[in-house]
Parts: C-alpha cells; sequence; structure tokens
C-alpha cells in the first residue's frame, strides 16, 4: 500500500471540528450556546478560550475518548476488559496476557491480536507481572487501526498536536523502539513518518483516568486535547470509571479568558516543570507562575541563599539558566540549585525517620533552615509527615496535622486556586481533624463551651465548601469515595452538635434543679429561722409571761 499521498502534515493544521450537537447532548442543562471555542496563536498554536464569563465549577466539556488503552507504563492489564491480570493466561494467538477465553476472542481484540502475532520472539510482550513500557505500543496501535476501521475518526485523530518531526529528530529510545516495532516487527502497513506522527499524537495529547479497579490507563480526547497548559491552572479534568472526561472551571473566568489546565504536578519545582513541559510537549511555559521570579510570592523553587543566608536564591528567567539571591546578588547556575534541591530532598525522603510528632517536627525545622516554609520540599515533606503519621491519635500529633492541612491549602490556593479536588480533599481533612481537637480540648477543660461551639461550626463551614467541590466527582468515578467520608464528617459534627445542645440542656437542668434547691435551701432555712426566732420569741414572752406570773 502506498500511503505517500496522506503525509501527516497535510492535516497537521486542520481545526477539530467541534461537534455543537453532541455537546448539547452530553451537557443537557446547556442553553445551546458552546461556552468555548477554538482560538489560534502563533506561539501556543490552538487552543479553548471561553465564550461568555463562567462561574467557579462550571462544567465546560464532557467527552468520551476517542480511543483508550493502557498507560505507557503498565502492570499487566487485560486488552480486553482492562482489568488487572497475572500472566498465567495469554492469548493463544498474540501471547499477551488476558484474563480468559472470551476476552480473547473478543471481536476488539481479534484486530490488535492479528498485527500482535507477527511479534514471533515476544520482542514487545509483557513477561511478567512488573510494570512495562511494552504497554505503549497499545494505544498507539489501537490509532494507527483507525485509519482503515473508522477514517472519519482517523482525519480528527490527524490533526493534533504531535511535534512528530521534532521527535523523530531527538530519537529518543521508547519513542525510536515504538516506530520501529511497527514499521519492522509487528508492520501496520504504515509508513514511518506515520508512525513518529501517530506516537507523538499520543504523548502530545493522551490525559489519564482510572478504572474502579484502580488501574491507569490513558485516552484520547479530541476536543479536551485542544486546551493549553499553565502552571496555575483555571479548569480541572475529572474522570469515570469509563474513562469519560469531564472539565470545570475551578475559578471564575471571564469571556475571551484562556481555559487551561496543569500537565505536570502543580507541586513541582519551577526546573522541573519546565524542564518536563520541554522534553514531552516542546515548549517553554510562560504562564503568570513562571514569568514571575517569586512564583507570586511563594519562592516555591528557591533555596535560601547560601551565601547572605538572608535573600532567596529565585530563578533569573533568562537562558543562561542562573538563580540570583534577592538580597546580595550571589549567583548561581540551575543545576547547582538542582542539586542543592535534591539533597535537602534527600532529608525527608525517608519515611521511616519519622517515628513521632517530635521526629516530623525536626525534619520541618531543618527544611526550614536551608529551604524556606513555602518551599516546594515543604509542601513534599508536609505529605510524607501526614502519610507517616498515619492512625497516631496523640493530641499532638493532632495538632500538628491540624498545622499541616492549614498551611497546605495555604500554600495550593496560591499555586492553584479554586475549587480542585486537592483543596476539596485538604478541606475535609482539615476539618475532621479539627473536630477532633476541638472535642478533646473542651473535655480536658482547656476550652469552653463556646469556643468549641465555634469550632464545631468552622468545621461544618469548611465542610460545605469541600462538598461544594466533590459535588462535582462524576457519579461514576473512584474519587465519590471522597463524597462518602465527607457525608460521614458531616453526620458527626451534627451529632457532635446534638451533643453540645444535650450537654447544654442537661446543665441547664442541672443549674435549674440546682437554683431550685438553693432557693428551697434557702426557703428551709428561712422557715427554721424563723420557727427558731418564733419559738425562742414565744420562749421569750413565756418567760416574760413567766415573770409576769
Ligand atoms: C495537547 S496540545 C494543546 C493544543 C495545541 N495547542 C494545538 O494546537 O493542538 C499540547 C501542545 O500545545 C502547545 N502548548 C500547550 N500549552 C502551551 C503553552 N502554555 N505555551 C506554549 N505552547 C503550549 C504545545 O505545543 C504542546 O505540545
Amino acid at each position: 500500500m502506498n500511503f505517500a499521498e496522506e503525509s501527516p502534515m497535510d492535516v497537521e493544521n486542520d481545526l477539530v471540528s467541534i461537534d455543537r450537537e453532541e455537546y448539547i447532548e452530553n451537557n443537557p442543562v446547556s442553553d445551546g450556546e458552546l461556552p468555548y471555542k477554538v482560538v489560534r496563536s502563533d506561539y501556543s498554536g490552538r487552543s479553548l478560550v471561553a465564550t461568555k464569563g463562567l462561574l467557579a465549577g462550571y462544567q465546560v466539556i464532557q467527552e468520551l475518548p476517542l480511543l483508550i488503552g493502557p498507560t505507557a507504563l503498565s502492570v499487566p492489564i487485560c486488552l480486553s476488559c482492562h482489568a488487572p491480570v497475572s500472566t498465567l493466561y495469554r492469548c493463544p494467538v498474540c501471547q499477551w496476557p488476558m484474563c480468559s477465553e472470551t476476552c480473547s476472542d473478543d471481536p476488539l481484540h481479534i484486530s490488535e491480536c492479528q498485527i500482535l502475532s507477527h511479534d514471533k520472539k515476544m520482542i514487545g510482550v509483557p513477561t511478567n507481572e512488573d510494570p512495562t513500557p511494552r504497554y505503549d505500543l497499545i494505544l498507539i496501535l489501537r490509532c494507527l487501526l483507525l485509519k482503515h476501521s473508522d477514517p472519519k475518526q482517523w482525519k480528527k485523530l490527524l490533526s493534533l498536536n504531535s511535534h512528530w518531526k521534532q521527535r523523530k529528530k531527538d530519537a529518543e529510545p521508547h519513542h525510536m523502539a515504538a516506530v520501529q516495532y511497527f514499521s519492522k516487527v509487528c508492520p501496520t502497513g504504515h509508513d514511518e513518518d506515520t508512525l513518529h506522527k501517530i506516537r507523538g499524537i499520543v504523548i502530545t495529547n493522551c490525559i489519564n483516568s482510572r478504572t474502579s479497579s484502580g488501574v491507569s490507563l490513558r485516552g484520547i480526547y479530541p476536543t479536551i486535547s485542544l486546551l493549553n497548559h499553565s502552571c496555575r491552572p483555571s479548569v480541572a479534568l475529572r474522570s469515570d470509571e469509563h474513562g469519560q472526561l469531564f472539565v470545570h472551571t475551578t475559578v471564575e473566568v471571564e469571556e475571551d479568558d484562556q481555559l487551561v489546565f496543569s500537565y505536570v504536578p502543580p507541586g513541582e519545582p519551577y526546573w522541573k516543570r519546565q524542564r518536563d513541559l520541554h522534553d514531552v510537549y516542546y515548549f517553554k511555559c510562560s504562564c503568570e507562575r513562571c514569568a514571575d521570579r517569586t512564583e507570586i510570592n511563594t519562592h516555591f523553587s528557591s533555596l535560601k541563599c547560601p551565601k547572605c543566608k538572608k535573600g532567596f536564591m529565585d530563578p533569573m528567567l533568562n537562558k543562561k539558566k542562573t538563580y540570583r539571591c534577592s538580597s546580595c546578588n550571589y549567583s548561581i547556575h540551575q543545576v547547582k540549585l538542582m542539586h542543592l534541591s535534591i539533597a535537602l530532598q534527600a532529608l525527608y525522603n525517608n519515611e521511616d525517620k519519622i517515628v513521632d510528632v517530635a521526629s516530623a517536627i525536626n525534619l520541618l525545622k531543618e527544611i526550614h533552615v536551608r529551604g524556606h516554609g513555602k518551599h516546594y520540599t515543604w509542601l513534599a515533606c508536609a505529605a510524607i509527615i501526614l502519610k507517616a503519621l498515619g492512625k497516631t491519635i496523640t493530641m499532638d500529633a493532632h495538632r500538628l496535622r491540624k498545622q499541616l492541612w492549614m498551611r497546605v491549602i495555604d500554600m495550593h490556593s496560591i499555586l492553584e486556586p479554586g475549587m480542585t479536588r486537592r483543596r476539596g480533599v485538604s478541606l475535609l481533612q482539615l476539618s475532621s481533624v479539627s473536630a477532633v481537637l476541638a472535642i478533646q480540648d473542651y473535655n480536658i477543660g482547656r476550652t469552653s463551651k463556646v469556643r468549641l461551639l465555634e469550632e464545631v461550626q468552622q468545621c461544618q463551614q469548611q465542610l460545605i465548601e469541600a462538598r461544594q467541590i466533590l459535588m462535582l466527582e462524576p457519579p461514576a468515578s473512584t474519587e465519590q469515595r471522597w463524597l462518602r467520608m465527607e457525608e460521614k464528617e458531616r453526620r458527626r459534627l451534627e451529632e457532635i452538635m446534638e451533643q453540645v445542645e444535650d450537654l447544654q440542656a442537661t446543665r441547664l437542668i442541672v443549674e435549674q434543679d440546682e437554683k431550685q434547691k438553693q432557693e428551697d435551701r434557702v426557703k428551709e432555712l428561712e422557715d427554721v429561722t424563723k420557727q427558731e426566732s418564733d419559738s425562742e420569741s414565744e420562749s421569750e414572752s413565756e418567760e416574760e409571761r413567766g415573770k409576769d406570773d
């Protein structure tokens, strides 16, 4: 077959058609107007912008994957139902691990199997239970098969960004392995440039989701793929167990604002975010966070100056990749700063070092001295401490937990503000630990009843906000567990409030009882006194009388 005339370049710049009917069907509450449109810029290509002002939490897009498959590095999973499998049962034809005969006979697998079965030496076939990059091949193959199974969708797929020429030039080993595999070992009939392009499309555009059994999958979503990146996002993506994606605004956006999400974890330092964005997506990020040397006053990626120990070594954002002290102007190269940061990271990376609250606090102090309280290592260390403290239920542990959750929430509200799942979950945790502390403090007489009520009300406010955020989780998603936890916490707080009210009522009754008893006693005393004085006066008068007598 000659594929020469359909060079991928021909469709490189085609716009993916945005299907309005499909949008309305997926978003029944929508007024029929798309809340986004595609715009194009010389530097960042196509991107989605809001067509009107949108409040935080607004669902902008709901989209099923065009194709879905295993992540590039995966433990063995069945190629049909994507359930985790051992390597004991294999498809008798292609030898890939599957869960059963039913799955290996599935018509969807048959077409893949015909290609994969050419690998007689099992070069690309997973051999044991360990995670393997061989699963990278599967989604690429599914894309390649689309050409004949669904030419319309194939065209849509080819319109996505791939950076294929650059990837071909860079010849990264995993990329080359996949291209060679489908050109030499299991030929699919596509020319090499198309193979470069298809792998490029998968790497540039795939988005991960999770099945109900906890397996990570990656999918291609033609509309959502048009969202550009920012390290300070305005939308968040959530998936259900069928791989369907939902895009919500996390903050209020205005008409014509870009809708952007973060391709990399926002908790990574500047140099790591830039490196990954460059290596995988081929661009330099200049979002408001990256364009500000202080990363919005957090100095998130800067160490304290090793020379004057006063200023922060902030990135200069220039091509030389230098970091300069804000106080004494001392400068070092990014590589040196990376090494210093990695050394700092090594201090906390060993979870076993956190044996109790005191050791955790010491560790935080160490980071504070060499890094600082808003440094990325602090955030990562807080996560490790929160995990390591596990079920420790001492008051000290609760107090530390509360402080850490408060700081984590503060930092994330700068880095990725608004209705993010991270904020929802952190608020839930903060509310839970604050409630425990409030009750304990009250029980040991450290706080008053009024303070207890105030704190419980504060926890309820945190839960209300957490609920608003967690309600955005799609119904068929594993993350619904957070909503269940929120419900449990809410009931617990209601019980506490009832108990406090009961307590209040009991106290009132006791107090009234006491008051009554007191009054009775006073009355009794008065009566006795009166009787006594009466009898005294009687005897006195008797005496008088006697005298008289
Ligand atoms: C998933 S695609 C997004 C849609 C893409 N802009 C397009 O035209 O198809 C990812 C690619 O978009 C570009 N991109 C995304 N965010 C960017 C940003 N903040 N600055 C520059 N380029 C960006 C990069 O080329 C990246 O590899």
